[in-house]
C-alpha cells in the first residue's frame, strides 16, 4: 500500500471522540488534511498509512473536540471585573449599559474581542456564538485570530452607538451576513437581545429573515424571576408564551439562560426542538436562578453551554463551566447521578454544534469533520492517578492544562504559545483600556 501524503498526524495517549458512542480511544492517531479529519486509527497502523508533513506526538495528552462556547459577548472582556456582586437589572441598567454607552465603539469591540479570543484559545475554545454591538469588529478580530464563530446580528428596540434602532440594525446585520458568505469559519445568527428589550414588530422581521436565510435566532430568555413577573404584569403572558405566539420557538431558536421553567414549558421546548443555552456561572454570579438542566435533558431538549460575557462570569473558561454545570445540576436535581461527566462534555461540544446547526462539521472527532480540536495534558501531578480521562476533564482539570488548540487543522496554540496573537501586546492594550475606563468618573 502506498502511504498517503497528509498535512498533519497527531499521536496522543487518548482520543476522546464525543461521537454517538462516546468512544475513548487509547494509542490512536488523528490524520488531518485540507482542514478536515481524514482518519482515526491505531497509531501503529497510521504510521504505515500516512506520510505526514508534520507529526505532533502528545504522549501524555488527551485530544478532544474544541469547546463550543454557545453564548458570549466577547467584547465585554474589557469590562471584566468592572461591576461585580450585583443582580442582573442593577448590573445592566446602572453599570453595564452606561459603560457601553460611553465606551463601546468599534475599536473597543475589536480590542475586547481580541482579548477574549486569546483567552478562549488558551482555554480550548474553538468556536463561540456571540451577541454584541459592532459585530463587524468582532468579525475582524476572529478573522485575525483564525477562530471559528457564529456572529450575532443584534436587535434591540433602542438606539445605541451601533445604530439608530431596529431598521438600521437589520440593514447592517444583513450586509454583514452577505459579506460572510465566503468565509468558511464564520456564520451568523440573529441575536435579538431579550423579550424585555425587543418588541413584537422587530421580532416578526427577525423571524421572517431568519427563515429566509435559514440561520438561528439567539436570545436571552427567562433569565430571572423578575423578567418573567414583569412580563406577566405588563402583558398577562410569560415571555416564553409570547415567543411561542410569535412563532419563534423551533429548532432554529437558542434560548439562553432559562432559569424559570414550568414542566409544561419544558415539554413545549422539547416538542418544538428549541435549544437551551445554559450559562451556570453567570446565573450564579448575578443570582439569576437555576436552569433545570437534568429535567430538560430528560425531556429530550438539547442543552449546550455558554460562559456569557466576561463582565458576568468573569472568565471564558469552558472547562470550569463544564465542572460548574455538572456540579450544580446535581444540587438542583438533588441527584448525584444528574449530568455525569460524559454528558457535561457533550454539552460543551457536540450540543453547541447542534444548537448552531453545525454538527455535520464540528463538535466531535469523526472522519469528515473539520479538525477543530484541543490537546489537554493529563500527565500532571494533579491528574494522577487517572482511571477515566473524561472524569478528569470535567472534575479535575484546569485551563492551564490545555496545550494545543487547532481550528480547521491550523494550530492557534502549540505548547501553550499562541500562533496568531501576541499575548504581550494584548495585555498592554487591555491595560491601556483599563486606564481610560477605570479613571473616568
Ligand atoms: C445587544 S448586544 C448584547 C447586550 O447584552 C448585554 N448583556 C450581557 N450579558 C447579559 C445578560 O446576562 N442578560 C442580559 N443582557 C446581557 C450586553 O451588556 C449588551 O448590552
Ligand atoms: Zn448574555
Amino acid at each position: 500500500m502506498v502511504p498517503m501524503d497528509i498535512e498533519l498526524l497527531i499521536t496522543p495517549e487518548w482520543i476522546i471522540t464525543v461521537d454517538s458512542d462516546n468512544q475513548v480511544l487509547r494509542h490512536h492517531a488523528i490524520a488531518v488534511d485540507n482542514s478536515r479529519i481524514v482518519g482515526i486509527m491505531p497509531t501503529s497502523e497510521a504510521e504505515k498509512c500516512y506520510t505526514p508533513r508534520q507529526t505532533v506526538a502528545l504522549p501524555q495528552q488527551a485530544v478532544l473536540p474544541g469547546f463550543i462556547n454557545a453564548h458570549t459577548h466577547v467584547a465585554m472582556a474589557l469590562l471584566k471585573g468592572l461591576a461585580d456582586d450585583l443582580p442582573l437589572m442593577d448590573w445592566l441598567q446602572n453599570h453595564i449599559w452606561p459603560a457601553e454607552a460611553r465606551w463601546a465603539d468599534s475599536t473597543f469591540v475589536h480590542d475586547g474581542a481580541q482579548l477574549a479570543i486569546a483567552e478562549m484559545i488558551r482555554s480550548g475554545t474553538t468556536c463561540f456564538n456571540d451577541m454584541y454591538f459592532f459585530p463587524e469588529a468582532t468579525v475582524q478580530a476572529a478573522e485575525e485570530a483564525g477562530i471559528r464563530a457564529c456572529i450575532g446580528l443584534i436587535m434591540i428596540d433602542f438606539p445605541t452607538r451601533w445604530g439608530s434602532g431596529p431598521e438600521e440594525y437589520l440593514q447592517k446585520g444583513l450586509a454583514l451576513h452577505d459579506r460572510l458568505q465566503t468565509n468558511p469559519l464564520l456564520t451568523t445568527a440573529f441575536a435579538p437581545h431579550a423579550p424585555y428589550t425587543v418588541s413584537d414588530d422587530p421580532l416578526h422581521k427577525v423571524l421572517h429573515l431568519a427563515c429566509e436565510l435559514d440561520i438561528p435566532i439567539h436570545m436571552h430568555v427567562h433569565e430571572t424571576a423578575f423578567e418573567v413577573g414583569q412580563a406577566q404584569e405588563q402583558s398577562g403572558m410569560r415571555p416564553l408564551e409570547r415567543l411561542e405566539k410569535l412563532g419563534l420557538l423551533d429548532k432554529h431558536f437558542l434560548a439562553v439562560h432559562m432559569t424559570q421553567l414550568s414542566d409544561a414549558e419544558i415539554a413545549l421546548l422539547a416538542q418544538k426542538g428549541t435549544h437551551v443555552i445554559h450559562c451556570p456561572e453567570s446565573n450564579l454570579k448575578l443570582a439569576s436562578g437555576f436552569c433545570p438542566v437534568a429535567k430538560l435533558t430528560a425531556a429530550g431538549v438539547n442543552v449546550a453551554l455558554g460562559t456569557d460575557g466576561n463582565a458576568s462570569n468573569n472568565d471564558l473558561d469552558m472547562l470550569g463551566e463544564m465542572r460548574t454545570a455538572a456540579l450544580i445540576a446535581k444540587a438542583v436535581a438533588q441527584d448525584a447521578s444528574a449530568i455525569p461527566a460524559t454528558q457535561a462534555l457533550r454539552m460543551a461540544t457536540i450540543n453547541g454544534a447542534k444548537a448552531l446547526g453545525l454538527d455535520a462539521d464540528i463538535g466531535s472527532l469523526e472522519v469528515g469533520k473539520f479538525a477543530d480540536m484541543i490537546a489537554v495534558d493529563l500527565g500532571t501531578l494533579e491528574a494522577s492517578p487517572l482511571y477515566d480521562p473524561v472524569s478528569h476533564l470535567v472534575y479535575c482539570t484546569s485551563r492551564e492544562q490545555v496545550t494545543h488548540t487547532w481550528v480547521a487543522g491550523k494550530a492557534l496554540m502549540a505548547n501553550r504559545q499562541l500562533t496568531t496573537l501576541d499575548t504581550t501586546a494584548l495585555i498592554a492594550k487591555a491595560r491601556d483600556w483599563q486606564q481610560h475606563i477605570g479613571e473616568t468618573p
